[in-house]
Order: C-alpha cells, then structure tokens, then sequence
C-alpha cells in the first residue's frame, strides 16, 4: 500500500533521514518510536509530501505508483492523510462547518459517525476551531478530521501525546477500528503503556524504532517493545550496534 524506499531527507540545511525503508500493506498498524529529534515526524511529512521536506535520494511508493514527486494534494487526493502532531491553527470556522465542506469534498460524515462517538466530539460541533480548546480536546478533533477524509493510508504524529488516560483508551479503540476497517496507519508515538495495550490486542503489525535518522530496528511488536521497556532507546542503540 505505502512503502518508503532507502529515503535520504533534508529539511532546511540538515540532513534529518539517512536512508529509511518501511513497507506497510492494507490494514496494517505500524508504529515508529524513537528519542526526540530522531526524525519521526520528518518521514511522515515527507511521505505526505510537505513541500518543506526535500527528498534527496529514495522514492516513496503509494498504491503501486512511484510518488515521489507528487506534491501533497495528489497525495491527499489518492488516499493519504496526515495528523499532525501539533495540529495548525483555523480561524473562523466551527467544526460544524469544516466538517460540512469537508463532507462534499470527501461523502458523507455519516459513514464516519463512529469514529465521532469513539472520539467524543460532538460537544465541539458549534465551537469555533480551536478557539479555547484544550490540548487534549484539539488532538480528538484532528483526530476526527483525518478520519473524516475517509483516508486509505493514515499518517497520525502522536494523536497520545498530553492526552489524559481515558482519551488515551479512544485513541486505542479508535486505532483498532481503522485497522479493522482495512485503513493502513502509521503511527509516532512515545506511550510505550499505550503500545503495549494494542500489541497485547493483535493490533500493531510491525514496530520500527529510528535512531538519528535510520531505521535501527524493525519488526513485529513483542520483542522491540520489550527491549524498549528494558533499556530504552540506548539499551536498544547497543544491541543494533
Ligand atoms: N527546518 C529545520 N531546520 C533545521 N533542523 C530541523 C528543521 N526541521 C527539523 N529539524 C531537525 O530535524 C530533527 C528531526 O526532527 P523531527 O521533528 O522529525 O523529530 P522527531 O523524531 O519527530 O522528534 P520528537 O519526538 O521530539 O517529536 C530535529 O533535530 C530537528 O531539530
């Protein structure tokens, strides 16, 4: 469905990626962990397509079709979709209405309703976006919307993070019915407590831990996030060599 072919990435004047693989097939759960300043949110972007991200060696492949060069809203277009770990600001809109146009542009927010009840967010349609929101209560509606373009490959750059733990169990929940529902998800995430609930459920397919930029280890999520709950990140680094 989406892979990343031995990408070199710069962003600004630095080399952030230093030649990442990954292939996730349809419905599958992959979770990328890594300290911060590895480059997690670096290769979602750049497989989004974020114009800021310049892929210097590598290709990116969605659906069978070299995408390398394809600027962000033919991606979009072809199935992909991003939850950014700080979602951007919208003026003048309230979820109601975003959630209208978004309709026409992507059918009917009906078929997404469940993703809706998981989430919670109702209590939200007549506030204007995010006006006043909490950190917690911004994430559930990024959340909502990236589920709302009914995406095939689903980029989500920590949805957990500063959320409380009964949020954190909708993101499980919801986690689980995307991949239920056949959506392939990429997820960043740092809540090994959270991972450890979906590895424990069948849920996530493969784990791959970046270290400065590369793929350090990659594989199914039993014995990785063990490792990581053993020695961490460093632990890790010394065991990969
Ligand atoms: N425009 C830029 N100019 C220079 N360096 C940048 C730029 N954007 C990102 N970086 C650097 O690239 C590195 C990777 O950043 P990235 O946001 O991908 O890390 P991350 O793994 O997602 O970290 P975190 O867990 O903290 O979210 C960081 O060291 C960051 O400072």
């Amino acid at each position: 469905m989406l892979s990343a072919e031995n990408l070199h990435v710069d962003v600004g004047a630095r080399t952030v990626l230093r030649g990442v693989s990954l292939e996730a097939g349809p419905g599958e759960l992959h979770v990328i962990v890594g300290p911060n300043g590895a480059g997690k949110s670096t290769l979602l972007n750049t497989l989004m397509g974020l114009s800021r991200c310049h892929v210097r060696k590598g290709r990116i492949i969605f659906k069978g079709r070299d995408v390398t060069r394809e600027p962000l809203y033919r991606r979009a277009r072809m199935g992909l979709a991003l939850a950014h770990q700080i979602p951007p600001g919208l003026r003048g809109l309230t979820l109601r209405e975003l959630v209208s146009a978004m309709e026409r542009l992507y059918g009917s927010a009906r078929e997404v309703e469940w993703a809706a009840e998981i989430l919670d967010v109702k209590e939200f349609m007549d506030r204007p976006l995010f006006t006043g929101m909490s950190g917690g209560e911004r994430k559930r509606v990024e959340l909502y919307l990236t589920v709302l373009q009914r995406p095939q490959v689903a980029l989500l750059d920590e949805p957990d993070s500063g959320v409380d733990i009964d949020t954190l169990e909708r993101i499980e929940r919801l986690l689980i019915e995307l991949r239920r529902r056949g959506v392939t998800v990429i997820l960043v995430s740092h809540t090994l407590y959270m991972l450890e609930k979906l590895a424990g459920h069948g849920a996530i397919d493969r784990v791959h831990v970046l270290l400065e930029g590369r793929v350090a280890a990659s594989g199914p999520p039993g014995p990785l996030l063990h490792a990581l709950r053993e020695g961490g990140f460093h632990g890790l680094a010394a065991t990969a060599g």
